[in-house]
């Protein structure tokens, strides 16, 4: 088992990773529950998988759960469920001083942050990831939100957590297809930042996605130690550290807006396929070397993820992905900064970014092999 501390003044906390952290949550959250009854959100593929060992680690506190349960997927992250989730939290009279649980993916984690980040201004919640996406990065570093019909994450709030559980045996029923998401999020901590991290995950990436106990728990200790350390830098994405954990996600976050945030595409896979063309658009700059973009998408490849835009036989322009982009959140006076790469661990930002080039740049991705 692993303790990362996310160091932040007054606000800091932990991630705990292990397997089978979950059988002890009542004694690891017991500083975190004032009442009899705490207040849980899951989503029903989450409530059903692990709804009811955490049910048991609480009850042998005397704690009982009163569970809010979501549809799974990406449409939770909606005004109507937002608005919904807080009335029940009103219902039930959650008090500031209390901590809503999130036991599910970053879905779960990002509606439930939101929630508490609102409601009465401010209450606490316990991050409990269920997702290989969410234990190495959805549930740490505070950012919470919802789409609108405009966007991704487009509302939201930075709310850190009082408590992150990530018990890497949920990870045990996760379709393998979630796994693989996940791993994008894994890969890209050595793509924008360590090398040797990257070299490691194209040698062990098959056994990161196969669930090997070793192989896992690694590489969710070095993720979580990797975003622990970004955030304690630059919490509110205003110095450019930050904004390196967004490696893939204008690229990405303009293929979820137009494939309409279904399963269509995960996340995951978006990033996957947002850093192929970060990548390739920092050789097209001349950054990097081609050989370089093309080791990128190699890694991507032997994880069995989607390297090639074109193969989602989207129909749409250039210059209609690259609108989606105009309204990231990192949109600053008119200018869109990227995030592009130098090398393979030397992401920075780019603000000198033409968006014509862009879109002239995904046209021809689009067509492309
Ligand atoms: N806040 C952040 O810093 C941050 C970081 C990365 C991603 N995100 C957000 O996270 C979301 C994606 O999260 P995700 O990939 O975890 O997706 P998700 O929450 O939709 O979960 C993926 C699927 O796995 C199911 N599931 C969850 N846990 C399970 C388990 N243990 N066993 C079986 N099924 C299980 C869910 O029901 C869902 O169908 C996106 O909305 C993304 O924007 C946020
Ligand atoms: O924690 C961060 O900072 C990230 O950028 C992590 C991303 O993986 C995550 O998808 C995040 O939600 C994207 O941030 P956004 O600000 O572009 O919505
Ligand atoms: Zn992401």
């Amino acid at each position: 088992m692993a303790v990362i501390g996310v160091e932040l003044a007054g606000r800091g906390y932990d991630v705990q990773v292990g397997h089978g952290l979950l059988a002890n949550a009542g004694e690891l959250t017991e500083g975190f529950i004032r009442k009899d009854r705490v207040a849980a959100v899951a989503d029903r593929n989450s409530h059903r998988a692990h709804g009811q060992q955490l049910e048991h680690a609480l009850a042998a506190k005397g704690v009982s759960i009163d569970w809010f349960i979501t549809q799974p997927g990406e449409g939770a992250k909606s005004w109507g469920v937002l608005e919904k989730l807080l009335d029940w939290l009103l219902e039930r009279g959650v008090e500031r001083g209390d901590h809503i649980f999130a036991l599910g993916g970053g879905v779960v984690g990002d509606l439930t942050g939101f929630a508490a980040a609102v409601l009465k201004r401010g209450c606490g919640f316990v991050q409990i990831p269920t997702t290989l996406l969410a234990q190495v990065d959805s549930s740490v570093g505070g950012k919470t939100a919802i789409n609108t019909a405009a966007g991704k994450n487009l509302v939201g709030a930075f709310h850190q957590p009082a408590l992150v559980l990530a018990d890497t045996g949920t990870l045990d029923t996760l379709p393998p297809r979630e796994m693989g998401a996940g791993y994008a999020e894994v890969i890209k901590y050595g793509i924008l930042g360590d090398r040797t991290f990257f070299e490691w995950c194209k040698e062990n990436g098959a056994k990161v996605t196969a669930r090997d106990p070793a192989a896992l728990e690694y590489a969710v200790t070095q993720s979580v130690q990797a975003k622990a350390r970004i955030v304690a830098e630059d919490e509110r994405e205003t110095t450019g550290t930050r904004a390196l954990l967004n490696l893939g996600h204008t690229f990405g976050h303009a293929l979820e807006a137009e494939t309409g945030f279904s399963d269509a595409l995960l996340h995951g896979e978006a990033v996957a396929l947002g850093m192929v063309l970060a990548a390739r658009y920092s050789a097209r700059r001349e950054y990097i070397s081609l050989d370089n973009a093309a080791r990128i998408t190699a890694a991507i490849d032997k994880a069995g993820l989607r390297s090639e835009i074109a193969s989602l036989g989207l129909e749409c322009s250039g210059d209609q992905l690259a609108a989606h982009m105009l309204h990231d959140k990192k949109m600053d006076a008119g200018t869109l900064p990227f995030i592009l790469l130098r090398g393979i661990g030397q992401a920075f930002v780019d603000k000198q970014v033409d968006m014509a080039d862009i879109a002239a740049f995904l046209g021809e991705q689009l067509q492309a092999h």
